[in-house]
């Protein structure tokens, strides 16, 4: 726990400028509360003990006021700059793991629960705010303010020091103590929320899956579990955090007790005159409340650095897996950046083998095959064989761990990813359609297209009918994964976009789910159009698209078993093989 601390302080070092401000304005609070108090008892004392309630104490109720309106303006900027500082700490560190997460790149995200990324990403930055904001700079006010107190109570009455001096530990020993039940019992009520997380995120996912199995008073009964369970951990921290308000309340009630007796016995024998024993009464609350304070902020920033732990090992994770992505290396890379003028002629995969980190085995294990211009290369084999992972090496998402991927004579690992994204367009089997319009969703792949272009495009997917049944519809929000349209719309958006980035360079992975034997004739139609003239590899689950490629690879364990031409390669291929097209397993 030290080490997130340590860690979460690095980050306020960016921000040190409001830190700094917090603090000032915190010690110049701690001040005038005590010059407040001062003005206070020496303003009661002249008017009650002295009896001279006249002009002369104007001034002095003047200051007071003047005091209690610099407290505000002071508490007022305190405030501002704690809110400002958490803020813009939350938002660097969000924007960091999203960087970070995103340079991991797909095939890390594949890895990851959505409900744990979602939960850290969101509940986890958000409730730093209390770490930031008022733990951090109020452990620096519990050690000045009462020293600052002490400084001034010891010259006026060193019996009232001594007592503040041996109470003061009292309440930070106490912090410490429940502090390690609290720490306990706060990770479990994280984990417990990261669950709650994964479990709701899952079942909305998987929502029509459920529907259809009859499965959703099952999954009921366990999201009730779930939720059970996180009402437990909460409770369980809410009885720790009680507990601890409650003994450091007694602990400072009884400390200021002392105080008042001692303070009273000795007013009532004549040993201390009213406006000293006065505006120590005033000021022994205020001894023991950043204390108090203390511990109360100790509580609400637990949670926090139980979600820092989520947070740094989530960037240390990706941070280490993105090592096997080409995007971190690039920024890593030594090596001097290649720009390509004209569509690549020749992609050559030269012994090229991958493992993903934590993985036992090759996932790819010496592949070697090269696809020329023009050329359409049908991959198929076994699920799990390595074809997206080959696919995704070819994308740029991955670096091979040993062999290189040639693009005409210059390693794929010199070419900036910006660069490569260029060339090469992606149509994954399950495209992803964001909540956004129909027309967003298509122009994402080259925002900058004329009016013109997208028109083509949509036309080319087959897309147009929907232009022409409602023209509204393609400024309606769709819902996320594109609910509130069919999958097979959703497959011939993904193509749309293809069209419409126009590259040289296409990776396919066909579609096999939402096509009706009309529907497939038809998307034929537009797949041709697609794959015309473009380099293509297509990992493939249909016969036809075997039979009209050029070269075909069959991958299998993650080695190339058989590659050649569709012609010579048909009479060669076993019934698995022959099934593995039709998307089906061995
Ligand atoms: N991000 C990842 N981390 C670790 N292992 C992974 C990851 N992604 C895939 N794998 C593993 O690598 C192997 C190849 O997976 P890949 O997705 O490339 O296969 P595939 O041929 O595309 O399968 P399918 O046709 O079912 O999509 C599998 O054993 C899979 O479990």
């Amino acid at each position: 726990m030290r080490h997130e601390v340590r860690r979460l302080l690095d980050w306020v070092h960016s921000q040190r400028g409001d830190f700094f401000l917090v603090l000032a304005t915190g010690m110049t609070l701690g001040g005038l509360i005590v010059f407040q108090a001062y003005t206070l008892a020496y303003i009661l004392d002249a008017a009650f003990i002295h009896h001279h309630f006249r002009a002369d104490l104007y001034p002095w109720l003047g200051i007071l006021l003047g005091v209690i309106a610099t407290r505000a303006v002071a508490t007022w900027v305190n405030e501002v700059a704690a809110q400002r500082l958490a803020v813009r700490i939350k938002a660097q560190l969000r924007g960091e793991l999203l960087r970070a997460i995103l340079h991991a790149g797909p095939a890390y995200l594949k890895t990851q629960p959505a409900g744990d990324l979602t939960a850290t990403l969101m509940q986890g930055i958000e409730s730093l705010e209390p770490f930031f904001a008022y733990y951090l700079p109020q452990i620096v006010l519990a050690a000045g303010v009462p020293v600052l107190i002490l400084a001034v109570v010891f010259p006026l009455d060193w019996l009232t020091g001594i007592i503040f001096l041996f109470t003061a530990p009292l309440v930070p020993l106490f912090m410490i103590l429940i502090g390690r039940m609290a720490e306990r019992v706060t990770r479990r009520q994280w984990r417990a929320l990261q669950r709650l997380n994964d479990y709701i995120l899952d079942t909305i996912q998987g929502l029509v899956s459920l529907k259809a199995m009859g499965r959703t008073r099952d999954r009921e009964v366990r999201l009730g579990r779930v939720s059970d369970a996180y009402y437990a951990t909460t409770l369980s921290v809410l009885r720790v955090t009680f507990l601890s308000a409650l003994a450091m309340e007694l602990i400072s009630t009884i400390s200021t007790a002392l105080v008042a007796v001692e303070i009273g016995l000795r007013l009532l024998y004549g040993r201390l005159d009213f406006l000293q024993a006065f505006f120590i009464l005033l000021i022994a609350p205020e001894f023991y409340l950043p204390l108090r304070m203390l511990g109360q902020r100790f509580h609400a920033a637990m949670s926090g650095i139980d979600a820092a732990q989520s947070i740094f090992s989530l960037l240390d994770e990706a941070a280490e897996k993105s090592t096997f992505s080409r995007l971190v290396l690039e920024v890593k890379s030594q090596t001097p950046s290649v720009t390509l003028k004209t569509p690549p002629q020749r992609i050559r995969f030269e012994s090229v083998s991958f493992v993903y980190p934590g993985r036992p085995e090759l996932t790819l294990q010496e592949v070697g095959f090269e696809i020329h211009h023009g050329q359409k290369v049908a991959l198929i084999g076994p699920s799990g064989a390595g074809k997206t992972t080959l696919a995704y090496l070819l994308l740029g998402f991955l670096q091979p761990t040993q062999g290189q991927i040639w693009v005409d004579d210059v390693p794929l690992a010199q070419i900036p990813f910006v660069e490569w994204r260029r060339w090469i367009a992606w149509v994954p089997q399950m495209p992803y359609l964001f909540n956004a319009s129909l027309a967003w969703n298509v122009r994402m792949s080259r925002p900058m297209a004329s009016e013109n272009a997208f028109r083509e495009a949509i036309r080319q997917a087959g897309l147009e009918e929907i232009g022409a049944r409602y023209p509204q519809e393609w400024e309606r929000e769709i819902g996320e994964w594109g609910r509130a349209i069919s999958g097979g719309e959703a497959q011939r958006v993904a193509l749309a976009r293809a069209f419409l980035k126009d590259a040289p360079i296409l990776v396919m992975d066909e579609p096999t789910a939402h096509l009706d034997p009309d529907l497939e004739v038809y998307l034929e139609r537009h797949l041709r159009a697609l794959w015309e003239g473009r380099t293509c590899l297509i990992i493939a689950h249909r016969l036809s698209t075997i039979q009209n490629a050029d070269w075909v690879l069959v991958l299998d364990h993650g080695r190339i078993r058989v590659q050649g031409k569709p012609s010579d390669l048909l009479g060669r291929l076993t019934p698995d093989m022959t099934r593995w097209t039709m998307g089906g397993e061995p």
